[in-house]
């Protein structure tokens, strides 16, 4: 054996994301995406290298149907699947919209199964039994939907995997569905699952608790290989995995791949912000307005020295900059970078004298000093007749 290959890195195995917004994201309270949009999304998605999008429930009636069968012939480089109860009419109804992969649900909790169906683990079996091989006949992509797994006995999961994989089916969805794990107890959760499982298995994260990324991350390296996420994490309640976060977590924390690219992801934020009317945050990480924007002294002293001093993340990676917003916490560094990039030098004291009246009025307006507000406010304090100005600022035009 030569050097090389002793040394040679185990290969990272890649992430495969199912992205929900149009499923589970349109599920976020008021959220109702018309055909137009759908078909929007749909593309943007397409274009970030999204492999697979969840596009709806048919069981939803004829509109959704037709709108999932218009996202099915735009013929995207993706796979379209359509969300089902494990019934003979909803399996009939995407069938209908001309899908190739359907992911067919089922609760797994011993409360969920009996509360809402009415029926046991056995029955239980016999239906996924039942209708995976229904699926897996009519040509489909078949994947199995635990919903509620995060509270079944992982004996019964168990049991699901194997009968599910028997049937036929190609993947099993493990869901957090009332998002109550942490990174711990999904490691615990999956770890057993995932090496025993003949076929992938794929976790849905519920962010209820500020924890859907880690969780999915946990997923990942416990072996569950898919996951589901949704842009901005937008679904029902505190919302889903957000795609970007576990994206660029994955390929640039961990270096594993996901095929995304990740520059057309705050494009891809801003439509499903408009289609979802949700405006998104400015603190959301990597895709919101303020997320690479400084606004303190020191640290904006230090970035124009050297970019490292700060910068965890390269907001080129997302096709982004670093910005300078003037404001409250502002030094005298900052106001002479912006100065000069308006072609004014300003000296020691009259930075000193304008970083008061910054401080004034961002207190007075509660927001940034625009740039052209700060200009004026160095021009005035340089005036002659006011008898306060250096002479040190100056304008080049
Ligand atoms: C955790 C999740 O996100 S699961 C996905 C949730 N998604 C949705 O609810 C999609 C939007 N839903 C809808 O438009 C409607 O609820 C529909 C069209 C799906 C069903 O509407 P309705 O027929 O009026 O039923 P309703 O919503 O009142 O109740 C749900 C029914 O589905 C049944 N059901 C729920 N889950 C399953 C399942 N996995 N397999 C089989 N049946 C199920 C319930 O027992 C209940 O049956 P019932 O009507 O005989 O009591
Ligand atoms: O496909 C499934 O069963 C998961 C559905 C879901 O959105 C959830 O459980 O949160």
């Amino acid at each position: 054996m030569s050097e090389s290959e002793i040394t040679r890195p185990s290969p990272t195995p890649a992430a495969f994301l199912n992205d929900t917004t149009l499923r589970d994201g349109e599920q976020a309270p008021g959220v109702a995406f018309s055909l137009s949009e759908k078909l929007e999304l749909a593309e943007a998605l397409a274009a970030a290298n999204v492999p697979e999008i969840e596009v709806g429930t048919p069981a939803m009636g004829d509109d959704e149907i037709a709108a999932i069968r218009a996202v099915v012939s735009l013929h995207l480089p993706l796979r379209v699947m359509a969300w089902c109860r494990m019934t003979d009419d909803d399996l009939a109804a995407a069938l209908r919209s001309g899908v190739s992969s359907v992911n067919l649900s089922l609760p797994a909790s011993d409360i969920q199964l009996s509360a809402k169906l009415g029926i046991g683990r056995d029955r239980a079996l016999t239906i996924i039994e039942e209708m995976v091989r229904k699926a897996s006949r009519a040509g489909l992509f078949v994947a199995v939907g635990c919903e509620d797994a995060s509270r079944a006995d992982p004996r019964h999961l168990q049991r699901v995997i194997c009968v599910a994989a028997a049937a036929g089916a190609n993947r099993v969805r493990i869901a957090d569905t009332v998002g109550i794990l942490d990174p711990f107890s999904t490691e615990t959760l999956i770890e057993p699952l995932a090496e025993q499982s003949p076929i992938p298995l794929e976790f849905h994260a519920h962010n209820d608790f500020g924890l859907a990324t880690a969780n999915a991350l946990a997923a990942f390296k416990s072996g569950a290989r898919n996951l589901s996420v949704t842009v901005s994490g937008l679904g029902e309640r505190a919302g889903n995995a957000p795609l970007e976060e576990v994206a660029a977590v994955l390929q640039l924390m961990h270096g594993v791949p996901t095929g995304l690219d990740l520059p057309a992801l705050p494009g891809l934020a801003a439509i499903v912000a408009r289609c979802a009317r949700q405006p998104l945050p400015m603190n959301k990480p990597l895709t919101g307005a303020n997320v690479f924007t400084h606004e303190s002294g020191i640290h904006v002293a230090g970035l124009l020295n050297d970019r490292q001093t700060y910068q965890g993340l390269d907001p080129a990676e997302f096709g982004r900059n670093h910005r300078i917003a003037i404001g409250k916490h502002s030094g005298a560094a900052a106001l002479a970078y912006v100065l000069g990039q308006n072609g004014r030098v300003a000296g020691r004291e009259t930075l000193a004298r304008l970083l008061v009246e910054v401080r004034r009025l961002a207190t007075e307006t509660k927001a940034a000093v625009p740039q052209d507000e700060l200009i004026r406010l160095c021009d005035r304090l340089q005036e002659p007749d006011t008898g306060r100005g250096s002479g040190q600022c100056r304008s080049s035009c």
